[in-house]
């Protein structure tokens, strides 16, 4: 990066900036103003839909040939901007093999020499405290892994301007406080740095000034150098991932005797290629409780979830029962599947049809006949099971986007369908693999209220999350992985 202490003029302005999407018609930003000195950080929250992302892209100079922009956007003379996008299963380039080759990427398609390129390669991963995992394959990779490995490739590019749309996705504490760390020496050597997102928390509360915008429009702006207090983050619908636990407002029974255990498991151990990931896990999931399961990357969260739900061999001698005390250790997934309800960290991996309506069809058998099934009965349960479908995209919060394609839906509620597809097998247990990602105050509202009348209705919650306000409110119980050693108590 050049020198820019010694100058106060702005590397990126945008002035009355506006935006609007090829073939919309309401703008998705207007009336923006936002100027980013050196060694300043800015985050621009808003709720969803908000256009924090497109403020995120044209900031980064990548919405062009998208729609028609208005008013300025000055990026200073030989500087450049670099951005990591909010989608975590679209940060990786998938032309490359291992985390090394990943992050020494950006480099080579500069036309760097190769040499340098890995030399910044090594130093972005060793600062993101990667560098033991640089020969790893990229699909053996953690959610926080893959995230951590995307920023390194971003840092060797050098940019001047790093704008990071919700950067905190998947990253355990540890990783937060390093990336921190990461982006004060960045803008200590004079780089400015953009956050956006719905959420506030360890990294939007190093920023300089906070930016509300509600509708694609600038609501509020925070004095310089003041933090935003609770009042602006609930008026612009912001979830406060520091904030204290509220757990008396999910109106949550106190103790209560344990109702009837709907999964019962012990010594579950797992190894990926040749680690042990899981050594001797035990617990026991009881109708009407949310277990709130935590730890830091690459801890064994999403591996203890996937091999609940059958998608990894577990080493002989688990025991794995379902409800009703169905042995589930010896079957298939998709016989699991029948009593486990698996929402993946990856909702990609678990969509296929090209609407949601039709994602949503295709995942409830048509009666126990299926295609046997005479007319006039196939007509009746075909209306069931559009009345089942409508039912649960209301409950997901997906009412009016049926005709969606899922992968033009945000992350957030790409999981709500996935989670939706796992609701109408009706199973008695729901696995949940960090569900709280991208989502705005309002929608970890929706998801709290499903996951509690999941429970009411007598089912059991297993929760992956690395938001430990959440996991306090929502969890009756805490599993905790660690040191490849679980640990569990009561919440
Ligand atoms: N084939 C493999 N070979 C070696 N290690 C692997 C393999 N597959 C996964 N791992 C490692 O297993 C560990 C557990 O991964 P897992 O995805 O379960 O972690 P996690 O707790 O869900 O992490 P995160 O919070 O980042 O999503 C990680 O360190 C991961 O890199």
């Amino acid at each position: 990066m050049p020198d820019l202490t010694s100058s106060r003029l702005p590397l990126l302005r945008l002035a009355e900036f506006g935006f609007r999407y090829r073939g919309t018609e309401t703008p998705a930003l207007e009336g923006v103003d936002l100027t980013l000195h050196p060694g300043e950080a800015v985050a621009v929250l808003g709720p969803q839909g908000a256009g924090t992302s497109t403020l995120a892209r044209a900031a980064a100079g990548l919405l062009g040939e998208h729609g028609h922009s208005t008013g300025v956007r000055e990026l200073r003379d030989d500087h450049h901007a670099g951005m990591l996008g909010d989608d975590p299963e679209a940060q990786l380039t998938g032309l490359t093999r291992t985390v090394r080759e990943e992050a020494a990427l950006p480099g080579r398609l500069l036309g760097l020499p190769l040499p340098e390129c890995l030399e910044r390669a090594e130093a972005g991963l060793q600062e993101l405290g990667l560098a033991g995992l640089a020969e790893r394959a990229l699909d053996t990779l953690s959610g926080g892994e893959r995230q951590l490995t995307a920023l390194s490739g971003l840092l060797t590019l050098r940019p001047s301007v790093l704008v990071l749309d919700q950067p905190s996705q998947a990253l355990d504490a540890g990783a937060r406080r390093r990336l921190a760390r990461s982006l004060r020496a960045f803008r200590d050597a004079g780089g400015a740095v953009l956050l956006t997102g719905h959420q506030h928390d360890d990294l939007t509360a190093t920023c300089d000034q906070v930016l509300f915008l509600d509708q694609g429009r600038p609501a509020a702006i925070t004095p310089e150098g003041a933090r935003p207090d609770q009042r602006p983050l609930d008026q612009h619908g912001i979830w406060d991932a520091r904030r204290a636990p509220a757990v008396q407002d999910l109106g949550r029974p106190g103790p209560v005797p344990r109702g009837e255990v709907l999964l019962h498991v012990r010594d579950l151990s797992v190894r990926r290629g040749s680690t042990p990931v899981l050594d001797g896990v035990a617990l026991d999931l009881c109708a009407g409780e949310v277990t709130a399961l935590l730890g830091a990357n690459g801890s064994g969260k999403s591996t203890l979830l996937g091999a609940l739900a059958g998608l990894l061999a577990a080493e002989p001698g688990a025991r794995i029962t379902g409800p009703g005390g169905v042995e589930l250790g010896a079957a298939p997934a998709h016989h699991r599947a029948r009593h486990l309800g698996w929402v993946g960290q990856d909702p990609g991996d678990q969509l296929s049809a090209s609407t949601v309506r039709a994602e949503l069809v295709r995942a409830v058998p048509l009666g126990p006949g299926g295609r046997r099934l005479r007319r006039a009965d196939r007509v009746r349960a075909s209306a069931q099971r559009e009345h089942q479908v409508e039912q649960v995209m209301q409950t997901a919060g997906l009412s009016g986007l049926g005709q969606e394609h899922p992968y033009d839906l945000v992350p957030a509620q790409r999981k709500d369908c996935v989670i939706a597809s796992a609701l109408l097998l009706r199973p008695a247990v729901l696995l949940l693999d960090e569900p709280t990602l991208g989502r705005d105050a309002a929608g970890m509202r929706r998801l709290s209220a499903l996951v509690r009348s999941f429970t009411t209705a007598g089912g059991a919650v297993l929760v992956a999350t690395h938001d430990r306000r959440w996991a306090a409110e929502i969890g009756d119980r805490q599993l905790r992985l660690g040191e490849h050693r679980p640990s569990s108590g009561h919440a």
